[in-house]
């Protein structure tokens, strides 16, 4: 079972397994992993979303036990990454972790938590689904490619950085985002001769924000799923080397990133959108488990990554209705 929404848009759609034709695809942050929902993209009217809504829970077979780290784990943690980051010269290294939120003997009502998210987050692409014992939502905004099949444009963005909505950038969130911004130009160039390039601006995320730059270029259709596979990981969920980020990762976090930080590729009869898994969380029988990272450079603070973490949780946290 699945459900989403475009960003801007209030159509709810779902996939109807008529044919073999993957429709939807999430694909996980090391990219082993890839769930597929075939057939038709279908639009499902608002009131029988609701309707179903009684019937919509989580599959997942197991009872999650697990200790999430506190904050005086995670701040240790941090510190010991901004020491790595200093010693291996790192530009950027995204470190994450899960925030455990407990049922307390009540059940998650997944439709009502999905409209919440809609409507918090009008620019997010938001989803639910339940398949193979596995249950996520989700709802950001960051887009890892557009592409549009009978123009052949090619559309992108860098988005990293994070502060509270009224407070301004310092150094330390400007030098994160342009090294994403770098990283996704340096491809792009391989691959189009005309990539326009934005200036930076502010991109709200509902109690945060966020900086961007969009990037537009025209590609051979041929060129798309190598240019996703050269753009994914971007350091804005990874780092920078690539490679040597993701081994790093593997070292310093306990839990698997799973689909998160991975993508969700949906493909229609005239685009193909790759949409980045943030804001996101996997749903057991007793627990949910709210997945948020930040980008650690040289110049992090433990407490304040702690703060950020927190306040990306919110997205979720805030909108999380039981019934
Ligand atoms: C890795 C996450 O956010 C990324 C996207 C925007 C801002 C980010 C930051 O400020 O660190 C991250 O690069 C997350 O939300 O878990």
């Amino acid at each position: 079972m699945l459900y989403f929404r475009f960003p801007f848009s209030d159509e709810i759609f779902t996939t109807d397994d008529s044919s073999a034709q993957n429709a939807v695809s999430f694909v996980s942050f090391d990219g082993l992993n890839e769930l597929n929902f075939k057939g038709e993209i279908k639009e499902v009217p608002r009131d029988t979303f609701l309707a179903q809504g009684n019937s919509m829970k989580t599959t997942a077979s197991k009872l999650c036990v697990f200790r999430p780290e506190t904050k005086k784990d995670y701040e240790q943690k941090i510190n010991k990454v901004i020491n790595f980051v200093k010693n291996e010269n790192l530009s950027k290294l995204v470190i994450s972790r899960r925030k455990l939120v407990s049922y307390e003997g009540s059940k998650p009502n997944f439709s009502k938590t999905f409209l919440n998210l809609c409507e918090a987050y009008p620019n997010a692409f938001v989803y639910f689904f339940t398949k193979n014992n596995q249950s996520w939502m989700g709802a950001f905004s960051e887009v890892l490619g557009s592409f549009n099949k009978k123009t052949l444009e090619f559309e992108t963005m860098s988005l990293a950085g994070t502060t509270q909505i009224d407070e301004t950038w310092t150094r330390k969130e400007l030098a994160e985002q342009r090294h994403v911004t770098d990283y996704i130009s340096n491809i792009l160039k391989d691959y189009s001769v005309d990539v326009t390039k934005s200036e930076t601006y502010d991109h709200p995320s509902g109690n945060i924000k966020h900086l961007r730059t969009d990037f537009k270029a025209k590609i051979k259709s041929q060129d798309l799923e190598k240019i996703i596979a050269e753009l994914h990981p971007t350091p804005a969920v990874c780092g920078f080397p690539k490679k040597f980020c993701q081994q790093a990762i593997a070292k310093f976090e306990e839990h698997r990133r799973s689909f998160y930080a991975g993508y969700i590729k949906v493909e229609t009869a005239e685009t193909i959108q790759y949409f980045v898994n943030l804001r996101c969380a996997e749903f057991f029988q007793n627990v949910a488990l709210i997945y948020v990272g930040g980008g650690i450079t040289a110049e992090s603070s433990s407490e304040k990554e702690w703060q950020e973490t927190e306040l990306k949780a919110e997205a979720i946290l805030k909108n999380l209705s039981f019934f």
